[in-house]
């Protein structure tokens, strides 16, 4: 079977998006998925993204697979390439302002095409419980913030924030000093998170611009997450390190976070690009 693709990148976070309007469940298994990734063997992406048939009152559903083939509820920069995506299916106009409802595993997430080419979401509101998150790092019903744990043998504070997806935030003096791919995979499979953990490192360089870098779940070190920049200014808001709005500087770029606290929703504006066009198969 030919599947046609397109690949698209959001701050260098790229995916593979692929069009599966005509039927509810994803033309690629998890398997089939994880060799698209491969950036030696296959096309080479951080995901695999699929536009589904909407549910309930949605226009669409977007499923993900991260490159080892897992499945996370919620991807930032991948609904921002999904809506430009689903944009270029109904041929709309270059420019136009358009919304969708997209359903998700983390809910009902709206990305919003704006006349210059960027795309705002609006990602839902945070959810910080430690069941939501889920993490054994306080009891169920209380916060995660500035709690100790211990990875490489070093007493760490983090801060736990889930956008649908968990993210576990580690404010650190120097940014690029951390080294990710040793640091990574143990805050990642950590027993402290039952379903493994997104990690980001975080430099408050002033209150309104931050400084990032990620490990991801699944896909380990990328150029941007933007379910874990909107994590990022939440944890920087609840321990009162930067404002309600701030510019998050990741490798690939920034992204443009606000959020008004308490039960609001997270704001994410930020680019999206189409790459180029092949199938599979
Ligand atoms: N890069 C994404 C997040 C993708 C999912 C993540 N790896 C997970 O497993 O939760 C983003 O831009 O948010």
């Amino acid at each position: 079977m030919t599947v046609e693709f397109t690949k698209y990148q959001g701050l260098g976070n790229d995916f593979v998006l692929i069009d599966n309007r005509q039927q509810a469940e994803p033309l690629l298994t998890p398997e089939q998925a994880q060799k698209v990734c491969d950036r030696n063997f296959g096309v080479g992406a951080d995901g695999v993204i699929f536009v589904l048939p909407g549910q309930g009152d949605t226009d669409y559903t977007m499923r993900i697979y991260n490159s080892d083939g897992s499945e996370p509820e919620m991807c930032g920069n991948g609904i921002r390439c999904l809506a430009r995506f689903i944009a270029e299916l109904e041929d709309k106009a270059a420019g136009a302002s358009h919304s969708y409802r997209i359903h998700t595993l983390a809910g009902v997430i709206v990305p919003e095409l704006l006349p210059d080419g960027q795309v705002k979401v609006n990602m839902g509101q945070p959810r910080l419980l430690a069941e939501q998150i889920p993490t054994t790092l306080n009891s169920p019903e209380e916060q995660v913030v500035q709690r100790p744990l211990a990875v490489n043998d070093q007493n760490w504070l983090v801060t736990c924030v889930s956008m649908g997806n968990p993210h576990c935030i580690t404010f650190v003096e120097d940014v690029a000093s951390i080294h990710l791919e040793k640091l990574g995979p143990q805050f990642e499979t950590h027993s402290a998170f039952p379903q493994r953990i997104n990690t980001e490192f975080v430099e408050v360089v002033r209150p309104d611009y931050l400084k990032m870098r990620v490990w991801e779940r699944g896909a380990g070190s990328t150029l941007a997450c933007g379910t874990g920049a909107c994590a990022v200014l939440v944890a920087g808001v609840l321990t009162a390190r930067c404002q309600s709005a701030a510019t998050i500087e990741l490798p690939g770029g920034p992204l443009e976070i606000a959020w008004a606290g308490g039960e609001e929703p997270v704001y994410m504006t930020g680019p999206a690009e189409p790459v180029f066009t092949g199938h599979l198969g």
